[in-house]
């Protein structure tokens, strides 16, 4: 299965992009080993509309038009469900077993994502009950991407 990220805003060179990086890669030579596969990052820069709503509905058809068709969708809202990182690893393992082909879990912008994605969404997951900057929640999903092959793997990085 191929895993993409979507994320609106650009992270700049720097400590956050370094370990993006370094998870993402990490992922990428583990996961085949687990039939998963990294794709990408589709970064896109905030809409520049005026209002909130409007920004996050050109935000979402971004999102929309990037997504390969019959892909399951993971939204990443902090008032979405809280797995663990076993669990995390179940839910990317189960969707792997259904032959589901792609996956893409999205991050929203300043202004969160639009209303209209949640009805698409076959998942809404938090990292947390804090709100955190998008460049950290890149950094944090890297990881527990990552981390999930390891688990699903039986590899030692993950002990409890
Ligand atoms: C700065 S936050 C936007 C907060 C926005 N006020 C809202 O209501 O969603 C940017 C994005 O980071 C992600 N995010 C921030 N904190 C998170 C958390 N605790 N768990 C999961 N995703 C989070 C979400 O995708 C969010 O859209």
């Amino acid at each position: 299965m191929r895993i993409g990220l979507f994320a609106v805003g650009r992270l700049k060179s720097g400590p956050e992009k370094d370990l993006v990086a370094r998870y993402l890669d990490r992922f990428a030579k583990a996961g085949s080993a687990v039939g998963l596969e990294f794709t990408r990052v589709a970064e896109v820069g905030e809409s520049r509309a005026s209002n909130a709503e409007t920004r996050k509905r050109e935000e979402a058809a971004m999102l929309l038009k990037s997504l390969a068709e019959g892909s399951v969708l993971i939204l990443l809202d902090e008032r979405g469900k809280a797995l663990d990182s076993e669990a995390f690893a179940k839910l990317l393992g189960g969707y792997r077993d259904q032959g589901k082909r792609e996956l893409t879990i999205a991050i929203g912008g300043a202004d969160g994502l639009d209303p209209s994605l949640y009805d698409r969404a076959d998942a809404t997951l938090c990292l947390g009950k804090m709100t955190w900057p998008h460049q950290l929640v890149r950094t944090l999903i890297a990881e527990q991407l990552y981390r999930a092959v390891t688990i699903l793997s039986g590899h030692p990085y993950h002990r409890v």
